[in-house]
C-alpha cells in the first residue's frame, strides 16, 4: 500500500485507503451516506467554482490580453482552463473537508466511484454529436461518437500509472522511498544533465524538429498563468531553489516556475487526485495549422479557392499570416510576427520553417484540387486539402517517422505500421486516445538531449554556408522576416544529432531564456522538465521501466539499461532507484537497435501512436463507412507520400537524400532527384460526374 504526507503535517507518513476500504472500514458509513456528503460538500464548493464574476485569474488574462487569443494560448492558458483549475481545485478542497470531517487522516475519497454532481460535471454541458458530418471538428470533439469529448481541446490528460503526489492529491511529490527529500532539480541538471563533448550520430536534426512539430499538434499543457516570483508563497508556484553547488546562478535565488493548471480527472464526472488540461486536441489532425477552434481556423482562411492565408518573408519564402495589431510572443526583435495554431511554432526558425511547408502543401493541393473540380466550393475545396493534407501527414507519422523514432521492432509490436494495401480494419471506439501525461512530461520532452548547441544553415543545394548558435535561431519571433528560414530545414537536412546521452546543451541546461524573460535571469530546461513531473504527479522513471516490461531495479546496477559511466551520476544525486525522476532515467537509457529513443520512452510513446491510430474514427487507412473513407485507389496513392517529396514540392530544393530523418550516406540513403521520388497522383481526387447530371 502507497504511503502519503498530509501537507500540514509533514510528519509520519499515513496510509491512503481506497474509497471501498473505507467504506468497509468504517460500517456507519456505508451505503450513500458518503456519497451523499461528497454531493453536497463539492456542490457547495463548485457553485463558487463556476461563478466566472469573481475570478481574478480570468479578468486579468483577459484584461492583459484584451482578446488575442492567440497570444492568450501562447501564455498556455484560456479561459476554460482556468474555470477548469478553479473546479478542480474546488473537488480537492472538498476531499480534504471530507476527510478532516470524518477525522480519517489520509483518507484518499479521490479513489473510488464518486461521481461531481451536475451541473458541475463537463459532461452536462457538451452538446451531442451529429454522426453524419463527414470531416474533423476543429476542437477535436465527436470523433469518438459515443464519447464526444474524447480527443478534445481542454480537457484531461489520462496517465499510463495512478498519480503520486505528496498529500495523495494534490501537492508536488517531493519525497523518495525514505522519506526524505528528493534532490533539488537543478543538481540533477547540473550533476546528470551536464552537456560534454558528445558523439554525434546518423539521424538528422531535421527528425529533431519534426518531432517538435508534432509535440505541437498534440499536446500543451495549460499553466495556472502565475507569475511566481522567488519570494511567492502561492501555492500555485513551484519554484525551484538555486542549490549551492550552482556557480551559473549565484545572481539569482531561484528558477521560477508556476504549477500547471489543475483539472478534474475526466468528463464523465468522475472525481480523482489532481490531473491537468491539454489545450489541444489529442488527434494528429495538424491543429497547429488549421487551428483547434472554428473560431480560429475560420483566421487563417482566405476563404477563396480553399486556401490558407499567408505572408511573405525574407527571399519570398511564403510563410504563415502576419500577426495584426498584436504583441508577439518571443523575442528581442518584436516588431513583426505571425500566427499559427500553436504560438510556439515561433520558438526557432526550423520550426517555423516546417510549420510553412504544410501549409504551402495545403494550398498547393487546394490549387489541384481545384483544377479538377472546378464547381466545388470554396468550403469543399479547403476540407477536402485539409483532409488529403492530414491523411500525407499520418502516412508519414506511421510509415517514416515512428518506425525511426521507437525502432522498427517496437513499431510492429505495437501495430504502428501501415498496411501495404486494403483498408485497415482496428478501429475501437472503446479506446481512450487522451495523451498520456507521462508521453508530455517525460517520454516527448527527452528530445531536448538531442538538441545540438549550433546549427546549420545551407543552400536549396543543401550546401552548408554557416553555423548560427541555439539561442540564436530561437526565441525570436522575427526571425523570418530578415533570413530565410527554409536554409534552418536544408541545414537540418545536413546536422547529426547528438547521440543519445543525458547531457542537455548549454544553452538549454544553463542559459534558457536569458535575457528575454522578465522573471529571471535564465533557466533550466531540465530542471523545468523535471520539477513539472513532480508538479503532475508522475511516479519515478523505475516504475515505468515495469510498465514497460523491463526489471524494476532494486539497486543502480540493476539498470541494465544505462551505461555504467551514467549509473555512477545517478547514485551522487539519488539514494535509491526507486526516486529517479522519469525524465532523467528516460534520456539515460541506451536505445535498443536501430530505435532513436531509449527503450522505456519508446514504450511510452509507442503506446501514445497506437492509441491515436486504433482510436482514430478518421484515421487515414480506416476504411469503415463512418470514417468517410477515401477509395482504395487513393488510399494507395497517398501510401506512396514521403517526407522527401513533401520537402521537394514545397521549398526550392532540386534533390535531397532519399530519409529525410538520416543524414545521406551513399550505401543506403543517397541523395536523389526530386523528380524521381513518387509523388500524390491528385488526379484520383476528379469527381465523377454524377449519373443523374
Ligand atoms: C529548440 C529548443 C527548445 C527549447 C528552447 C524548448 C523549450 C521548452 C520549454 C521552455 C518547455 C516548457 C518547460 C516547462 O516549464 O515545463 C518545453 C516543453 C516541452 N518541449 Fe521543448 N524546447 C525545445 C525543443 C524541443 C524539441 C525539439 C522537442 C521535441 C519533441 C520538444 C518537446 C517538448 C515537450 C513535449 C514539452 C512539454 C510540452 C507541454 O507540456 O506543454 N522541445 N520546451
Amino acid at each position: 500500500r502507497r504511503q502519503y504526507f498530509h501537507s500540514e503535517d509533514d510528519g509520519e507518513p499515513i496510509e491512503i485507503l481506497s474509497f471501498d476500504e473505507y467504506r468497509l472500514a468504517n460500517a456507519q458509513l456505508a451505503g450513500d451516506k458518503l456519497t451523499q456528503l461528497v454531493s453536497s460538500l463539492y456542490s457547495n464548493y463548485t457553485e463558487d467554482a463556476l461563478d466566472e464574476s469573481d475570478d481574478e485569474s480570468i479578468t486579468n488574462l483577459r484584461a492583459s490580453e484584451g482578446n488575442d487569443d492567440f497570444r492568450i494560448r501562447w501564455l498556455g492558458a484560456t479561459t476554460e482552463s482556468l474555470k477548469m483549475d478553479k473546479m478542480a481545485k474546488s473537488s480537492i478542497r472538498a476531499f480534504q473537508e471530507i476527510s478532516k470531517r470524518e477525522k480519517v487522516v489520509g483518507l484518499n475519497l479521490a479513489v473510488g466511484n464518486l461521481k461531481v454532481p451536475a451541473p458541475s460535471c463537463p459532461n452536462a454541458r457538451f452538446a451531442p454529436c451529429r454522426a453524419d458530418y463527414q470531416y474533423r471538428t476543429f476542437d477535436g470533439s465527436c470523433n469518438n461518437l459515443n464519447n464526444g469529448w474524447w480527443g478534445k481541446t481542454e480537457t484531461p490528460y489520462k496517465r499510463l500509472l495512478p498519480s503520486e503526489y505528496d498529500d495523495g492529491v494534490n501537492i508536488p511529490r517531493r519525497r523518495g522511498v525514505d522519506g526524505t527529500s528528493l534532490p533539488n532539480p537543478r543538481l540533477v541538471a547540473l550533476k546528470v544533465h551536464q552537456s560534454s563533448k558528445i558523439p554525434t550520430s546518423d539521424w538528422s536534426v531535421f527528425l529533431v524538429y519534426f518531432a517538435q512539430f508534432t509535440i505541437h499538434d498534440l499536446a500543451y499543457t495549460a499553466s495556472t498563468y502565475k507569475t511566481c516570483l522567488c519570494s511567492s508563497r502561492d501555492p500555485d508556484c513551484n519554484s525551484i531553489p538555486i542549490p549551492m553547488e550552482d556557480r551559473v546562478n549565484r545572481d539569482q535565488r531561484c528558477l521560477p516556475s508556476a504549477r500547471s493548471s489543475a483539472s478534474v480527472r475526466d468528463f464523465n464526472c468522475n472525481l480523482g487526485p489532481r490531473e491537468q488540461t491539454n489545450l489541444l486536441t489529442s488527434w494528429l489532425d495538424l491543429s497547429q495549422i488549421y487551428g483547434d477552434s472554428t473560431s480560429k481556423s475560420r483566421a487563417f482562411r482566405t476563404f477563396k479557392d480553399g486556401l490558407l492565408r499567408t505572408s511573405i518573408g525574407y527571399g519570398n519564402s511564403v510563410l504563415p499570416p502576419k500577426r495584426e495589431n498584436s504583441k508577439c510572443p518571443y523575442g528581442r526583435r518584436t516588431e513583426q510576427c505571425f500566427m499559427t495554431g500553436d504560438a510556439r511554432t515561433e520558438h526557432n526558425s526550423c520550426s517555423v520553417s516546417i510549420h510553412s511547408i504544410w501549409i504551402r502543401e495545403h494550398n498547393r493541393l487546394a490549387r489541384a484540387l481545384r483544377r479538377l473540380n472546378q464547381r466545388w466550393s470554396d468550403e469543399k475545396l479547403y476540407q477536402e486539402a485539409r483532409r488529403l493534407v492530414i491523411a500525407e501527414y499520418q502516412h508519414i507519422i506511421y510509415s517514416e517517422f515512428l518506425p525511426v523514432f521507437v525502432g522498427e521492432r517496437l513499431a510492429t509490436d505495437f501495430g504502428l505500421l501501415p498496411r501495404e494495401n486494403e483498408f485497415f480494419v482496428g478501429y475501437d471506439s472503446t479506446l481512450y486516445p487522451q495523451i498520456s501525461n507521462e508521453f508530455v512530461t517525460g517520454a516527448f520532452r527527452s528530445v531536448h538531449a538531442r538538441v545540438p548547441p549550433v546549427h546549420l544553415k545551407a543552400d536549396e543545394r543543401l550546401r552548408v554556408y554557416s553555423d548560427v548558435p541555439l539561442m540564436t535561431m530561437s526565441m525570436n519571433s522575427s526571425i523570418p522576416y530578415f533570413e530565410d528560414v527554409d536554409d534552418s530545414v536544408f541545414g537540418s537536412l545536413k546536422q547529426r544529432t547528438p547521440a543519445a546521452t543525458p547531457a542537455v546543451t548549454s544553452a538549454l541546461n544553463h542559459h534558457l531564456f536569458e535575457g528575454i524573460s522578465s522573471s529571471s535571469k535564465r533557466s533550466s530546461l531540465p530542471a523545468l522538465s523535471i520539477n513539472r513531473a513532480r508538479d503532475h504527479g508522475i511516479p519515478s522513471y523505475n516504475k515505468y521501466r515495469e510498465f514497460c516490461g523491463l526489471l524494476r531495479a532494486n539497486t543502480f546496477e540493476q539498470l541494465k539499461e544505462i551505461p555504467l559511466e551514467i549509473q555512477n551520476r545517478l547514485k551522487t544525486v539519488y539514494k535509491s532507484p526507486e526516486d529517479i525522476d522519469l525524465f532523467t532515467g528516460l534520456v539515460s537509457e541506451v536505445p535498443e537497435g536501430e530505435a532513436f529513443l531509449g527503450p522505456t520512452a519508446a514504450c511510452i510513446i509507442g503506446k501514445q501512436f497506437k492509441d491515436l491510430k486504433f482510436g482514430d474514427r478518421f484515421y487515414y487507412e480506416n476504411g469503415a463507412p463512418s470514417s468517410m473513407p477515401f477509395t482504395l485507389n487513393q488510399l494507395d496513392s497517398i501510401r506512396e507520400v514521403t517526407m522527401a517529396r513533401i520537402l521537394c514540392d514545397n521549398t526550392e530544393l532540386n534533390s535531397i537524400q532519399q530519409y529525410p530523418f538520416f543524414v545521406s550516406n551513399t550505401q543506403w540513403n543517397p541523395v536523389v532527384q526530386c523528380s524521381t521520388l513518387p509523388q500524390l497522383d491528385t488526379a484520383l481526387w476528379r469527381e465523377q460526374p454524377s449519373l443523374s447530371s
